[in-house]
């Protein structure tokens, strides 16, 4: 049991009905999920608006109603607050109940369009294998430590990250690194965190749907920085035409990486093959398994960020050169008979391009490039025609397929991708809306040399159809497909 006002604490807010000198069991904002003395937060949603659960709450034991209006008929014995914003309060409440524990180690967020889980994810690497306890938030997974859980979300809601960080704290996690996505930050997930640190990686079209402009997308990102306080660090990619904007007005410490302008850490390609890259960091020749300019971006910041956070460069060079891919991003398997597949969650139009290119720079002769790819439903639908010209454009065939529809009609996303094809590169397209077929079309149709691209879903292991999630896994599909051809 928490004490109510201590949770309160710094919560903006306009009027209390009843009691706070009281004790509160957990903080809800499912009213499906509420036991006995919880406190209620009413949230406004994208479908429903939790107001119309405030009475169901009750019902089943909840005594603190936080919302941000109050209702007309207010119980006896409840006690209403009344918060400017519920998704606000919700966090910085969450950060109260659990004590403040990103205050108690560094925590470091990463942002931007593409690269964050890689980011994350190797600087958790990183760390660990410099002998550290780590703790990694992201759309892959949660580390605390060691020990893994399952990810429903890039960033998850604050009662879930403040918990998650409580557990760090108590497994004696010393930096946690975790992805700091636009819905996030726009649902006030991240609010009242102390961060040791902020990444900026990339800005370019995507969530489209939700944020409605890309300048109000690029804002929500910006207040990110905004926010930081002034004792972290905020590190911003300054070759991304976004890099500056982003850290215009924090107050953090401001630090760039880059390839091309001058920065204050800076790495250069020496060599690219398709086994990794060789770079320069500083007069340092450092070798990485990590293949693809758009990655060695994402190295320069796990670079800058170990130093910013107090690690030997040397023992960071080290390390560097051992660091493995994460999965599903630029993850390899070849057949038997020399064809090669490359599983990438490449799901935005830049990162679909930046992969592409990424394969046409390494391959060595006339091998076919044959890409699958779909676009996801419920989500941003003018990066269809986008991505499907990139596919296209880029490769020897594309296979259009289906990558969780949702609640759409699969048929339509794929409608609306062949909008983006221009005529002389539709002789190079075609439709598959089985993605399992169309994975084993792409196999049928390579021959040795070849690299078929299985681009959207990297990690994911479902298909999410009319609401329901089955099995699916391209690396399994592909897997399966090669020892089949190798029968036949
Ligand atoms: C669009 C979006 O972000 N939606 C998130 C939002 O849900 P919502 O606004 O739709 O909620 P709602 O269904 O309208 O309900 C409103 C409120 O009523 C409550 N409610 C609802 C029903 C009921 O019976 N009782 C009740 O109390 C709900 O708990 C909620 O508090 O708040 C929920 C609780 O925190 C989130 O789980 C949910 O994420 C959904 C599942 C989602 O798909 N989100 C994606 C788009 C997302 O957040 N993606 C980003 C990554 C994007 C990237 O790639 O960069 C992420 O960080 O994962
Ligand atoms: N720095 C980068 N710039 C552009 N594209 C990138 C970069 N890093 C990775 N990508 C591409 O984007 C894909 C997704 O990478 P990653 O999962 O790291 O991004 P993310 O920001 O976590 O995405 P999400 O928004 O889904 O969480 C990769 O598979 C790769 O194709
Ligand atoms: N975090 C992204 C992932 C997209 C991955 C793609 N496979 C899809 O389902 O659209 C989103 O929720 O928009
Ligand atoms: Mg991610």
């Amino acid at each position: 049991m928490k004490n109510l006002k201590d949770i309160l604490y710094k919560v903006s807010i306009h009027q209390v009905f009843g009691s706070t000198a009281i004790d509160v069991n957990q903080l809800v904002f499912d009213s499906r999920k509420i036991e006995k003395n919880d406190v209620f937060v009413a949230q406004k949603g994208a479908s429903v608006d939790g107001h119309l659960y405030i009475d169901k709450a009750i019902s089943l034991g909840a005594i603190v109603i936080i919302c941000e209006d109050f209702p007309s008929d207010k119980k006896q014995g409840i006690t209403y607050i009344q918060v400017e914003d519920a998704n606000a309060a919700l966090a910085i409440m969450a950060s109260n109940f659990y004590e403040n524990p990103s205050s108690k180690f560094a925590v470091v967020g990463v942002t931007g369009t593409n690269g964050k889980t890689t980011i994350a994810s190797l600087l958790y690497q990183l760390f660990h294998k410099a002998g550290y306890k780590v703790g990694l938030l992201s759309t892959v997974k949660i580390l605390v430590d060691e020990t893994e859980f399952k990810a429903t979300h890039t960033t998850p809601d604050s009662v879930t990250i403040n918990m998650y960080l409580d557990r760090m704290l108590e497994a004696g996690v010393e930096y946690c690194f975790m992805e700091v996505s636009s819905h996030g930050i726009h649902q006030k997930r991240t609010e009242g965190l102390t961060f040791a640190g902020g990444i900026f990686t990339n800005l370019s079209h995507d969530h489209l749907d939700y944020h409605d402009t890309f300048a109000a997308y690029r804002n929500v990102k910006k207040s990110f920085f905004d926010f930081l306080p002034k004792s972290a660090f905020a590190l911003t990619n300054i070759d991304d035409k976004n890099g500056e904007f982003m850290l215009q007005n924090t107050k953090a410490r401001k630090k760039t990486y880059a390839l091309k302008t001058l920065a204050d850490y800076k790495s250069k390609i020496l060599e690219k093959q398709i086994s990794g890259t060789l770079i320069s960091v500083d007069g340092t020749e450092v070798w990485t398994k990590l293949i693809g300019v758009f990655n060695i971006y994402n190295l320069t910041a796990i670079i800058a960020t170990a130093e910013l956070l107090g690690l030997e460069k040397l023992e960071i060079l080290t390390i560097v050169s051992q660091l493995e891919s994460v999965s599903g991003r630029f993850q390899y398997v070849m057949s038997d008979d020399g064809i090669t597949a490359i599983i990438d969650y490449a799901h935005t139009p830049d990162a679909l391009k930046n992969v592409l290119e990424t394969i046409n720079d390494i391959r060595t002769g006339n091998e076919k490039v044959i890409t699958v790819v779909g676009c996801g439903g419920d989500r941003d639908k003018t990066k269809r025609p986008k991505m499907a010209h990139i596919a296209a454009q880029l490769s020897n065939q594309a296979i259009f397929t289906s990558d969780n529809p949702r609640t759409e009609n699969a048929q339509t996303i794929l409608d609306e991708m062949e909008v983006g094809v221009s005529l002389e590169n539709y002789r190079k397209t075609l439709t598959v809306l089985d993605r399992r077929q169309a994975i084993k079309t792409a196999c049928k149709m390579a021959e040795t040399g070849d690299i078929i691209l299985i681009a959207g879903k990297g990690h994911e292991n479902y298909q999410e159809i009319k609401g329901v999630r089955a099995h699916f896994d391209d690396l399994e599909e592909v897997t399966f497909c090669f020892n089949q051809l190798k029968k036949n």
